[in-house]
């Protein structure tokens, strides 16, 4: 595969994120791009799942599965079959890229139907991964915005994320800095297509106890992964959470 140029967005002295286009041969542009995420899209799970916020539940807005390794995050687990065929080229070559690592054993779909889907503010859940690996995350589809925000602070950055991209998260990210792909209010957020974004983590095993998990997320304050509007302290990346 063809090697892309990276770009590193240095977000604090021990924070980053690289940015990338996807190898054609694993996302391909145009047409095929388009036959790629109907492939992919009809893997979801039949249901969305839901949360509980506040005394009140609140569905989860957006498809989401783990393959591989389940993940347990805002006090539930989500899946851990194995990983359909069809997703096995990203793990191998997530796992071609000696610099993150090498030992990417997870992979987490998120699917949005349209603008309205989203993910809210949240840190992942590093509890069951292996300590300071990357976090891959790759977008297919529809273009939807990756909105950083410092956890202390009002700094916050926007990355616009087009069919193809490669976002990895390193270093302190998830403790320094939350994450979302905010909700696309009105008319505008109906118009906007279908987005699939594969992201893949490098789970602990007996051999290499040591480190983190995937954090939730709210709507709200920042969350462990869900984004949903979850209180913060329950919002590292959960399995049902938006
Ligand atoms: O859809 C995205 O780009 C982000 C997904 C995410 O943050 C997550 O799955 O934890
Ligand atoms: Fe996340």
């Amino acid at each position: 595969m063809t090697a892309a140029k990276s770009e590193r967005i240095q977000l604090s002295g021990a924070s980053w994120v690289d940015k990338f286009r996807a190898p054609r041969e694993l996302v391909p542009p145009g047409p095929l791009g388009t036959s790629l995420v109907d492939r992919l899209w009809v893997l979801r799970p039949p249901e969305r799942g839901s949360v509980r916020i506040m005394g009140r539940t609140v569905q989860v807005p957006r498809w989401q599965q783990s393959y591989g390794r389940a993940y347990t995050f805002s006090g539930q687990t989500l899946g851990g079959g194995p990983v359909p065929p069809e997703l096995q080229p990203y793990l191998d070559w997530a796992n071609s890229l000696p610099q993150y690592g090498g030992r990417f054993d997870e992979i987490l779909l998120n699917w949005y139907e349209n603008g309205q889907h989203c993910i809210g503010k949240h840190h992942d859940d590093e509890t069951q991964l292996i300590q300071g690996a990357p976090i891959i995350s790759i977008s297919l589809g529809a273009e939807r915005t990756f909105r950083i925000r410092a956890t202390s602070g009002e700094r916050r950055r926007d990355i616009a994320m087009p069919h193809g991209t490669v976002l990895v998260m390193g270093g302190a990210m998830q403790k320094e800095f939350s994450h979302e792909v905010p909700k696309i209010d009105g008319e505008k957020g109906k118009w906007v297509g279908r987005r699939i974004n594969v992201t893949l983590r490098q789970f602990k095993t007996a051999a290499s106890s040591a480190g983190g998990g995937r954090g939730s997320e709210a709507g709200g304050p920042s969350s462990s992964r869900g984004g949903d509007g979850l209180p913060p302290s329950k919002r590292q990346r959960t399995a049902a959470a938006g």
